[in-house]
């Protein structure tokens, strides 16, 4: 089936005119497939943000390839646009209409029937405030009418940047049960969120990311396994030269920041005995038990061995790419 979403080697460099160019994106892989959730879950200044403007068209990438439904864009985005409902930035509402007449002359400027402005205002929980102006609506409503508002076409692929954010643990719910609806009726969600929590409750599939770089991809419950599949913190004094001991041994590690990460530990005493035996004194092995620490050990360091793939500048299909 063609994925909903296919990003392959996104490169985004900002460009500053007085400090040096900022490397915001640097070779981003993310596979979406049809009717799901994805979570696209990263820590502040990953990226995020920058990813889905590049998608939509509202910046222009420094190299890579996108497609949405098999159409490589931004060349065919024109054509992909109807099927694309995106909030990407919290949209400016005028404070002085109704949430009604607001999703009304959207609706007039999207060519979408008046009719879907009733369904979405119920979908988002909004009928009974519809009439109320815009400038009484609490953060929260504010965010679900910024949604209602990309609802409006049914989007086959509907992408929220941070769609939890300013609504109280009901609103959460509420927009879970919105998002699954939506998935539910065979159409694609994206959502990011830098709230690991949020993204374990909501979503199918997700890809996170580090830097600019995917560090993990996969189903939620087999990316985030890493807290229950026996993995262990380390510290030692050189992280570089105790991952290369403990990989050349044959276990998976990565190293994150001020620690390495061994995976599929069955016995932790492993760990000592091999790096002691190399003249290397363990100075911390503690498991990671939580999900935020798996979230934080994941994103914590580089990408983790064969998580991402370099660019090729050779001329490309979302066709060929599959097929490849
Ligand atoms: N217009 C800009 N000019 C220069 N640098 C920028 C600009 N926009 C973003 N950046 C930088 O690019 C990097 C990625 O930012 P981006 O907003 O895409 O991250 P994000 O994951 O969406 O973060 P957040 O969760 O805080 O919204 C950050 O280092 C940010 O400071």
């Amino acid at each position: 089936m063609t994925p909903a979403l296919e990003i392959d080697g996104l490169v985004k460099t900002y460009q500053s005119v007085f400090g040096k160019p900022r490397a915001a994106l640097d070779r981003l892989d993310m596979v979406v497939e049809p009717g799901q959730i994805h979570g696209f879950l990263g820590p502040n200044g990953s990226g995020k943000s920058t990813t889905l403007k590049t998608l939509l068209g509202l910046l222009r990438a420094d190299g890579g390839r996108m497609a949405i439904f098999g159409e490589p864009v931004p060349r065919r985005q024109a054509e992909v646009a109807p099927r694309v409902g995106a909030i990407v930035e919290a949209p400016a509402f005028f404070g002085n209409f109704s949430g009604y007449k607001t999703l009304s002359l959207l609706a007039k400027a999207g060519g979408v029937p008046k009719q879907r402005v009733g369904v979405v205002l119920d979908q988002v929980g909004l009928s009974d405030r519809s009439e109320d102006l815009v400038r009484s609506y609490s953060m929260g409503m504010r965010q679900r009418l910024a949604v209602a508002s990309a609802l409006l076409k049914d989007p086959d692929l509907l992408i929220l940047d941070e769609p939890n954010n300013g609504l109280d643990p009901a609103g959460v719910r509420e927009m879970r049960d919105l998002l699954r609806g939506h998935a539910d009726r065979g159409k694609t969600v994206v959502i990011s969120s830098h709230i690991l929590a949020e993204i374990h409750q909501i979503c199918d599939t997700v890809t996170i990311i580090s830097r600019g770089r995917t560090v993990a991809a996969g189903p939620v419950s087999e990316v985030l396994a890493v807290a229950d599949k026996g993995a262990y913190r380390v510290r030692v004094d050189d992280h570089q030269r105790a991952a290369e001991i403990l990989a050349g041994a044959g276990a998976e590690v990565s190293v994150a920041g001020d620690h390495i990460v061994v995976y599929d530990l069955a016995d932790p005493a492993w760990v000592s005995h091999t790096l002691g035996v190399n003249d290397m004194w363990v100075r911390e092995l503690a498991p990671v038990a939580q999900l935020e620490d798996a979230f934080l050990t994941i994103t914590g360091g580089g990408p983790r061995p064969g998580a991402f793939r370099p660019v090729d500048n050779s001329d490309w299909t979302p066709e060929e790419h599959r097929a490849s």
